[in-house]
């Protein structure tokens, strides 16, 4: 850790301090978190929710763990620096947000989260301390709760922060699914309209009572967990009926309140997932960010210069064989003037390969790209997700 000066706190939390710190060999500007508690083998290090989740997620919208430093006994996670925090940017904001700016953070959010669940994870601590931002990049980050998707139920030690505490979890339901995530995402779509927390409880009884309160009572024949409610809030269900969120959400278009409505559903098999919600009219106007998102770094990465740009992260390599694939981070322009064409014939394949002659300058490192798709006229179109690798 002598590599690292540390500058100043940034934030305290559960698990650890986070420090902005400077690296005096590259001169990077980063996020050290030192862990609270002592770690004396590797394997406790490497079995960690948070180091096992972010080995696995290369995402623009995910926040990049750059190394794990173990000395002492003590733990320390490199990350990417991050300017600000969501909870921080409301609070010290005069105004609210445009509806331009909530659009481009939840949509930021969005391909987040679908990547992750995609990749068998939901985060279960979504919150505006954990959305990180700088220039208008959003990256999620703390992933000391996540969850594999196919991790065995129950899930009893869950401990996410409460305003965003889905019902299920309120409701001890002893399996939960990437829904609980979309209930916290309702929830920071609210907040982000009006700056404060739409559920803002006191207690867990009070929570269930302030989500009753606005979305009235739940339906005990879609949402089986509903017969608990009034067992626990003081107040018979049928009494409370939904209030209107329009009311309570002003500014906020019928499209923005629609999608709210979604997401916080009492039924998580109601709540849209994270690509159906990405397809929602809410998000369907031109000035959309484009899918996918660029991050600063790769957009220059991706301008630097006439050949392709590779971004190969060796650590996300595991020893199982899937991972290959899967921690590969390419950003490839196709576009460049200096490709050669190939048809790999070995084994019968007959597969059109795409080669960069410059790089082959470099031994080790012999790169092909199976980007094309040859049609009857031999006119060549890229094929975007047929990509394949290999390094003699
Ligand atoms: N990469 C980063 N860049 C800048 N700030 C960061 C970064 N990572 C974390 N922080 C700041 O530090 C705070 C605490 O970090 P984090 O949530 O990872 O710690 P934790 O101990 O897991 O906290 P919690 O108790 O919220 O679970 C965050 O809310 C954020 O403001």
């Amino acid at each position: 850790m002598e590599r690292y000066t540390i500058l100043e706190e940034l934030g305290d939390g559960t698990c650890g301090s986070v420090y902005r710190a400077f690296n005096r060999e590259t001169h990077d500007i980063v996020a050290v978190k030192k862990m609270k508690r002592k770690f004396y083998f590797w394997e406790e290090c490497m079995n960690l929710r948070e180091v096992k989740v972010l080995h696995k997620l290369n995402h623009p919208n995910i926040i990049k763990l750059k190394e794990v430093v173990r000395e002492k006994s003590e733990l320390f996670f490199i990350f990417e620096y991050m300017e600000h925090n969501l909870y921080q940017i409301m609070r010290e904001r005069q105004g609210p947000f445009s509806e331009e700016e909530i659009r481009s953070f939840m949509s930021q959010m969005l391909q987040g989260l679908a990547h992750m669940h995609r990749n068998g994870y939901f985060h279960r601590d979504l919150k505006p301390e954990n959305l990180l931002v700088t220039n208008d990049v959003l990256k999620i980050a703390d992933f000391g709760l996540a969850r594999e998707v196919s991790s065995m139920p129950p899930y009893t030690e869950y401990v996410s922060t409460r305003w965003y505490r889905a019902p299920e979890v309120l409701l001890r339901s002893s399996s939960y699914t990437p829904a609980i995530d979309m209930w916290a995402v309702g929830a920071i779509l609210a907040e982000l309209f009006t700056s404060t927390p739409i559920f803002p409880g006191e207690s867990e009884i009070d929570q269930l009572h302030k989500i009753c309160c606005i979305l009235g009572a739940p339906d005990g024949s879609s949402f089986p967990e509903a017969t608990n409610i009034s067992h626990l809030v003081n107040i018979t269900c049928s009494e409370i009926l939904p209030a209107n969120l329009s009311d309570i959400i002003p500014n906020a278009s019928s499209t923005a309140i629609d999608l709210i409505m979604r997401f916080c559903s009492w039924d998580p098999l109601r709540r849209p997932t994270a690509d159906q919600a990405l397809q929602h009219p809410f998000f369907n106007v031109a000035s959309l960010v484009p899918y996918p998102l660029h991050d600063p770094l790769e957009l220059r990465l991706n301008n630097m210069g006439e050949e392709p740009n590779l971004e190969l992260n060796l650590w996300d390599f595991s020893t199982e064989p899937d991972d290959c694939f899967l921690g590969l981070t390419l950003a490839v322009k196709p576009s460049v003037s200096n490709l050669g064409e190939v048809s790999n014939v070995s084994q019968g394949m007959g597969e059109d390969l795409l080669f960069c002659p410059s790089l082959q300058d470099h031994p080790e490192q012999t790169v092909f790209w199976s980007l094309l798709s040859p049609d009857q006229n031999r006119i060549h179109r890229p094929v975007e997700s047929s990509l394949s690798l290999s390094f003699g």
